[in-house]
């Protein structure tokens, strides 16, 4: 399995000025890219990545997806005195030349090609490009938008050519719409590009009715391009997290790239000027942990924009502290998108219903009358008291925003835990414990009865249970005392060691404490409390359970030929867990579990994103190759394959559109669609 982190800079690219005033452009300045680099030597993590050299792309490599004269243009410039320069430029909207730029947009091409190469031959498994001019508004024929190549579009065309993919993944979190992308591939159905942006109902630059949610593509490109329009600022972490859970992730789990490549724009960050947005930093953690589950971790990040020189700093290194396997930060703000988000998602949900097999059974009768929608219009635009305040956001208070950044790091950045993954070395463990994983002495049983007698003291005869019981309750210490990050335990009672471990986190002092159990769960603890959140996989409705704000079942059987869980993990699980916002996740499987390993392992990959990625594993003892799979995806050495996708069938989505119906109104994250009449 490939590992290590690329980081690929150059500081040449930092050369690329504005020579005059331009109050459209001196956004863009040098800086962006040097006051990142330094962030990165600030918190130690350049140190932790492979150097990748930049190089020049030729020009081969450019017109791959650019015209031969827009290149002839861009050459001749490098000679060129200010004046023309200067109208050279204003042939354009929104760019400036300066004598470096060809060179410096020739080493962003380059500094692209060499992170895509060092992943695809597994020198590394994911990287970041640090470059400017960045890439994604320009054209075949037209620089735009501070852009003169496309840096990630000249990237999807290269690596197809090179390494003969069919499906490459473009995600543009960038708050522009990167329509220079949309243009190149909208009839490309091997491109699925998705991108969100500022729009405010098409008053936002650049202002394109084709940035709207129904452009699906052309031709054989319908329903692989994706547009979420933002049409109000002030958007959150909630909302880019429900974008992510609604939209964005189950097409690509669908579609299943083979490569993924990030637009990462970070002017959608707080305190960027242009975005106006309000998502904090640790929130592309978030998104770079959920896109390392695709294509087996191949995941190339490219720079874009972002013009709040700290912002930016702060989110790019959440981006590379997260590619580098670290866990990832608790999110922060309230969990719960707002009426205008949730409109949008509706929206392109309903536009790509036609296209995507996991959308067949979406309820788009909201469409049928118009009127509705522009009555949902209207009502999103009126009720402001639902939207976001706008805490910080006009940005000439940028001092503001750095005073505000520096707190908000502070609790945010936390002590790695030197180890990753805590274990007993229960027989046959030795075959599937990676090099960061440490062996944990059991706890001695007299210690065991104490701890246990509290509330299992009658269950619990057997030594057998009672060792088990002592092995999980030693590798629990550990992670509750943050000495390891998450840990796995096999049991012979699941259910018991569960309930245990729960108890006891609780007793530890864990306010919120999220348990996912996958099989027939015997024994659920009281949790009228709310310090817990239980929800329980199973097959078959338990008799007289109906599930409760804190007490979910999910009834789900999968499907034999392969994994049709996504929906349920994506459009339930996640968004409910985020919701709570747990300190510690148990996951434990038990008998009779419904779910095939690869169900089990995408859960428990993607739960790391929740509790600073505190996970604590119980697994029935009989099932060795469970408990192995799951341990590498603790370790995090590998993304579990995920096997063959199958989409959730018409009875599933209505059992997950029942539960999201009955829970949303307390699990907020669940929210899609806009009820009628709210
Ligand atoms: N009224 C014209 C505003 C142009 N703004 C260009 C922003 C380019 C961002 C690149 S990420
Ligand atoms: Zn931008």
């Amino acid at each position: 399995m490939a590992s290590g982190t690329a980081l690929i800079y150059d500081e040449k690219m930092a050369t690329h000025k504005l020579l005059w005033s331009d109050p459209i452009c001196d956004i863009e300045v040098p800086e962006r890219l040097s006051s990142s680099y330094e962030q990165l030597k600030s918190y130690h993590l350049v140190e932790r990545c492979v150097p990748v050299p930049a190089r020049e792309g030729s020009e081969e490599e450019i017109l791959l997806v650019h015209s031969l004269e827009h290149l002839e243009v861009a050459k001749s410039t490098q000679t060129m005195n200010e004046e023309e320069l200067k109208r050279v430029s204003e042939n354009y909207d929104a760019f400036f030349f300066h004598p470096s730029t060809y060179h410096c947009a020739r080493l962003a091409v380059g500094a692209t090609l060499q992170l895509v190469d060092a992943v695809m031959s597994g020198e590394v498994r994911n990287g970041m490009a640090l470059v400017r001019p960045p890439g994604h508004h320009s054209q075949r024929n037209a620089a735009n938008g501070f852009c003169l190549f496309n840096n990630v579009a000249i990237a999807a065309e290269y690596a197809k050519l090179k390494y003969g993919l069919q499906r490459i993944l473009i995600v543009d979190w960038d708050v522009h719409h990167g329509q220079g992308i949309q243009y190149i591939f909208e009839e490309d159905p091997s491109v699925l590009y998705f991108s969100w942006h500022r729009y405010e109902h098409q008053e936002f630059w650049p202002s394109l009715k084709e940035s709207d949610y129904d452009a699906v593509g052309l031709g054989k490109g319908k329903g692989f391009n994706i547009n979420l329009p933002w049409n109000k600022v002030g958007m959150g972490n909630s909302d880019y997290l429900a974008a992510f859970f609604h939209v964005l992730l189950p097409m690509a789990f669908e579609f299943d790239p083979e490569l993924v490549i990030v637009s990462s724009g970070y002017d959608s960050g707080i305190g960027d000027p242009e975005g106006q947005m309000n998502a904090t930093p640790e929130v592309f953690a978030h998104l770079t942990h959920f896109l390392m589950q695709l294509a087996n971790g191949k995941l190339c990040v490219i720079l874009e924009g972002g013009y709040h020189l700290k912002s930016l700093g702060e989110s790019v290194c959440m981006t590379v502290k997260t590619l580098l396997g670290d866990p990832v930060p608790q999110i922060t703000g309230e969990m719960a998108p707002c009426l205008s988000a949730v409109e949008s998602i509706q929206n392109v949900r309903a536009a790509h219903k036609p296209y995507w097999k996991w959308l067949a059974y979406e309820d788009t009768s909201f469409l049928q009358n118009l009127s509705t929608k522009s009555h949902l219009l209207k009502k999103a635009n009126s009720n402001t008291s639902t939207e976001h305040e706008t805490k910080i956001t006009n940005n000439n208070n940028t001092v503001k925003v750095e005073r505000f950044l520096e707190l908000h790091m502070k609790n945010i950045l936390f002590p790695v835990p030197p180890i990753k993954t805590a274990t007993i070395g229960s027989e046959g463990s030795e075959h599937f414990l990676s090099e960061h994983v440490q062996l944990v002495k059991e706890m001695d049983k007299t210690e065991i009865k104490s701890l246990v007698s509290g509330f299992y003291a009658d269950l619990v005869e057997e030594d057998k249970i009672l060792l088990s019981l002592g092995s999980m309750l030693a590798i629990l210490d550990k992670i509750l005392k943050k000495e390891v990050c998450n840990g796995i335990a096999a049991s012979p009672t699941a259910a018991l060691s569960a309930a245990v471990a729960l108890r006891h986190s609780v007793r530890f002092g864990f306010q919120r404490v999220l348990c996912v159990f996958v099989g027939d769960m015997q024994i659920t603890p009281n949790t009228e409390d709310g310090k817990m959140l239980i929800i329980n996989i199973c097959e078959k409705e338990q008799p007289g359970k109906t599930s409760c704000k804190h007490c979910i079942s999910l009834n789900w059987k999968e499907d034999a030929e392969g994994n049709d869980f996504f929906s349920a993990v994506l459009g339930f699980i996640l968004p409910v867990a985020y919701s709570y916002q747990p300190n510690l996740t148990v996951i434990a499987v038990g008998p009779n579990r419904s779910l095939g390993i690869s169900g089990i392992s995408l859960l428990v990959a993607l739960l790391q994103g929740l509790a600073e990625s505190r996970i604590v594993a119980v697994i029935e003892d009989t099932e060795i190759s469970l408990l192995q799979s799951v341990a590498k995806a603790l370790g995090g050495a590998s993304t579990p394959p995920f096997g063959i996708y199958v989409p959730p069938t018409q009875e599933k989505v209505k059992k997950i559109k029942a539960l999201r119906d009955q829970f949303q109104q307390e699990w907020k994250m669940l929210q899609c669609s806009v009820k009628d009449g709210i």
